[in-house]
């Protein structure tokens, strides 16, 4: 048997051989002329060019991750195949490594010890750059005795998992696990629902499988046709990498209220409006409301044309409405329609041809059949109780129809909107112009909170029926908080086979803070199974209970020293705590990412434990679980959330129950798991110039986050939440406002 240092040799050769023949084509690339026939044609090849030479992977990058040794058909004839990113070819076209998105690819990832698949050999290559400092191998042959090994996680997985974070999700092409790889791989032809626990790579596998089928479904699909639907901002800001580092870099990402259409958004609303607007016959109130709107002809119409009346009779107009109103399609085609058919009306009795001179037509077409915007249409049915209750049918109570009234702005420029709305106005958009641009295969994340009209709107823009769904029943909060997944697929489009498959192995979360976390579940999802953590963490999670005048100074040390450490952190903060923790993080003289404008760009940032969702950090600091439960009907799924958020540390500050699990015991006493010990400071005190700088903050966060019109709504609150604050901290209430 040859030596490992003249294995390593002869791989290190085959490696250079690879990296040349890459730099070759890339030189090729950019050196090819231009022999396109006419400039249309010159130009798409400039482009081809141009992506496939991005796609190529960058000139320091290794050319493969792992190689497979299958077992020979013929005896004596080896069949070795590196797998990498990208298939890279020898200028006589022998294959030097392949593509990790073939079926041979598939093979690196999915050889068991049960079923080898044909392979003798998987070797893992561990890399600085392109020169192999190791690697590992595993000989099926040999493993019959030493199955158990197999199913901790290997070297490769434990240090690509190790590697610190940033605001940007990386690819994991190279680490891919079996289960992942399966799932990655499963037909395009279906509504595919991924689900798992925190962690278990939903996310990364979703991304991969948009690359794999791209390459693999190259004639049906491109690019352009995939969407990627994120919950909000700041987790499509998270992802948006991942798919251009695979070479795929034209495909659509958009959080979910970018499905509707650009309007002022802010705009809060009580839970019980929210749930309601949410509903899926909300849709069908839309769809009255906009036929109600279709008027009647007077018993005769008297049109006036240069000086002379052309009379038409009202059956004869009613009979044209009929028929628009009959006719299949969106509301502004069917308008058209009906203005051709009064315009032939009029012809037949000797009026003008002239589009021009059809002036009293349009004014009869706009009294009939009003020209319409989804918003206008929408301020306007909200804003009247009349025709809301004309819209109702029998689908809504009296209590129903007081929630969706309010009185719209002056100005429909002016109009804030809620984010129950968005979906209103794009079910509006779609029953007036028809559908919105469509895609042949839609991936939507974080998808067991989406209301029935949410998930309408990603239905509307599937052309095919084929979507990977993402999400974790465990993780779902808000107004529609499910416990099923036919809850979320029944509002999606049904002509293919829906198919419901589980990740459980935990990648992100440490086993040390899972265990913690797991708490919550018996609580939170007792139905959902836990997920297995694959690694233990670097220390146990650390439990900081304070006075409530000290919470939001500890957290803000806290933070700072992980960010002092090299850590990328997360501050879970709950609403209650967010004035405290900022001000406390200005007092520090830390400065910070918000989540809340998609940002998570700081070494600290700051985000609500909904916006959360999806998002990783080295070191996750959670305030007040007790606050964070409480924010919630489905209170301790939030919480569960917010504990899995790290892939490293986890810290809890709080003055009030760690672990508020319910029904039980407080559980501060049975937790072993105080780790660190960090001496209260001092309050911090403060100077006028850090109060100017805090007020310049807030009123900077004031014009970011809403409107002019809503501002004092805004400070109001904000007076609220200090009250609530000041009473708390000062049980005299002597510093209250008067
Ligand atoms: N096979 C793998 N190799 C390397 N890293 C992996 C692998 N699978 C998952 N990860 C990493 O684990 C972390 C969690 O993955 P991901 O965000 O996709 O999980 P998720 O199931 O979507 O989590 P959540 O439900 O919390 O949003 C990410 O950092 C991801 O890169």
């Amino acid at each position: 048997m040859e030596s490992k240092s003249a294995e390593l040799a002869a791989e290190q050769q085959h490696f250079d051989l690879a990296r040349k023949h890459r730099e070759r084509v890339r030189a090729e690339l950019g050196e090819a002329p231009d022999a396109a026939a006419n400039a249309g044609t010159g130009r798409r090849l400039a482009l081809f060019r141009r992506n496939r030479k991005e796609a190529l992977a960058a000139p320091e990058e290794q050319v493969a991750f792992g190689r497979i040794d299958c077992t020979p058909a013929d005896p004596g004839v080896d069949d070795v195949f590196y797998i990498g990113r990208e298939t890279i070819l020898d200028d006589q076209r022998q294959v030097l490594v392949v593509n990790w998105q073939t079926p041979i690819g598939a093979l690196y990832y999915e050889a068991t010890h049960e079923d080898p698949r044909g392979l003798e050999r998987k070797r893992t290559f561990h890399c600085a750059g392109n020169q192999i400092r190791d690697f590992d191998d595993v000989v099926f042959a040999q493993l019959a005795g030493a199955v158990a090994a197999l199913d901790a996680p290997d070297d490769a997985l434990l240090a690509e998992l190790d590697r610190g974070r940033t605001g940007t999700m990386t690819d994991i092409v190279a680490t891919i696990q079996g289960a992942q790889s399966r799932l990655i791989r499963s037909p395009l032809d279906q509504v595919l629902v991924i689900e798992g626990g925190p962690g278990t790579g939903k996310t990364a596998v979703a991304l991969h499988r948009v690359s794999w089928l791209l390459f693999n479904h190259r004639d049906r699909l491109r690019p352009q046709d995939v969407l990627v639907v994120g919950p909000h901002p700041a987790f499509t800001r998270y992802i948006r990498t991942v798919l251009p580092s695979l070479g795929d870099a034209d495909v659509a990402q958009l959080d979910i209220d970018q499905l509707g259409p650009p309007v002022q958004r802010g705009r809060p609303e009580p839970p019980q409006t929210r749930r309601l607007k949410g509903e899926a016959r909300m849709a069908r109130l839309l769809a009255r409301a906009l036929e109600n709107r279709v008027g009647t002809p007077e018993p005769a119409e008297r049109l006036l044309f240069d000086g002379a009346f052309i009379t038409l009779s009202g059956v004869e107009v009613a009979a044209a409405v009929a028929a628009a109103r009959q006719a299949g399609g969106p509301y502004a085609q069917r308008r058209q329609r009906l203005r051709a058919q009064l315009a032939d009306l009029v012809r037949g009795r000797g009026g003008p041809t002239d589009p021009e001179r059809l002036g009293p037509v349009e004014n009869l077409l706009e009294r009939l059949w009003p020209l319409q915007s989804a918003a206008a249409f929408l301020r306007a049915l909200l804003g009247s109780r009349a025709r809301l209750a004309n819209a109702a049918g029998d689908e809504f109570t009296p209590d129903e129809l007081a929630l969706l009234h309010r009185r719209g702005a002056d100005k429909l420029s002016e109009q804030i909107w809620s984010n129950t709305d968005l979906p209103l106005l794009d079910e509006l958009e779609e029953l007036l112009n028809g559908p919105p641009r469509r895609y042949r295969h839609i991936v939507v994340d974080e998808a067991q909170d989406l209301s029935p009209m949410q998930l309408r709107a990603v239905a509307r823009r599937s052309s095919t029926g084929s979507l990977t769904v993402v999400g974790d029943l465990a993780q779902s909060t808000g107004a529609w908080a499910r416990e099923h997944w036919g809850e979320v697929t029944e509002h999606l489009p049904t002509q293919l086979p829906q198919v419901v498959v589980g990740l459980r192995y935990g990648y992100r979360v440490p086993r040390q803070v899972y265990e913690l976390a797991a708490e919550l579940l018996p609580v939170a999802a007792p139905d959902v199974e836990p997920t297995r953590a694959v690694r233990e963490g670097p220390a146990d999670p650390g439990i900081h209970v304070v006075e409530p005048a000290e919470r939001a100074g500890r957290a803000a040390l806290v933070a700072k020293d992980h960010a002092l450490g090299g850590r990328f952190v997360g501050i879970v903060c709950p609403a209650a705590c967010r004035a405290e923790l900022e001000f406390a993080l200005h007092a520090n003289d830390l400065q910070w990412g918000r989540a809340d404008q998609g940002e998570l760009d700081h070494a600290i940032n700051l985000i609500s434990p909904q916006e959360a969702k999806g998002l990783e950090f080295d070191a996750v600091i959670v305030v007040e679980p007790e606050e964070i439960v409480a924010e919630d009907d489905r209170g301790h799924r939030l919480l569960f959330v917010a504990l899995t958020r790290t892939i490293r540390y986890l810290d809890i500050v709080c003055s009030g129950d760690p672990l508020p699990v319910e029904p039980g015991p407080d559980v501060t006493a049975r937790i072993p798991r105080q780790r660190v010990v960090i001496e209260p400071d001092a309050d911090p005190t403060v100077d006028m110039a850090q109060l100017d700088r805090l007020a310049e903050d807030l009123a900077a966060l004031v014009v970011a986050g809403a409107p002019v019109p809503m501002w004092d709504e805004v400070l109001q609150r904000t007076a609220t939440l200090l009250d609530e604050r000041a009473d708390r901290s000062r049980p005299s209430g002597r510093h209250r406002r008067a």
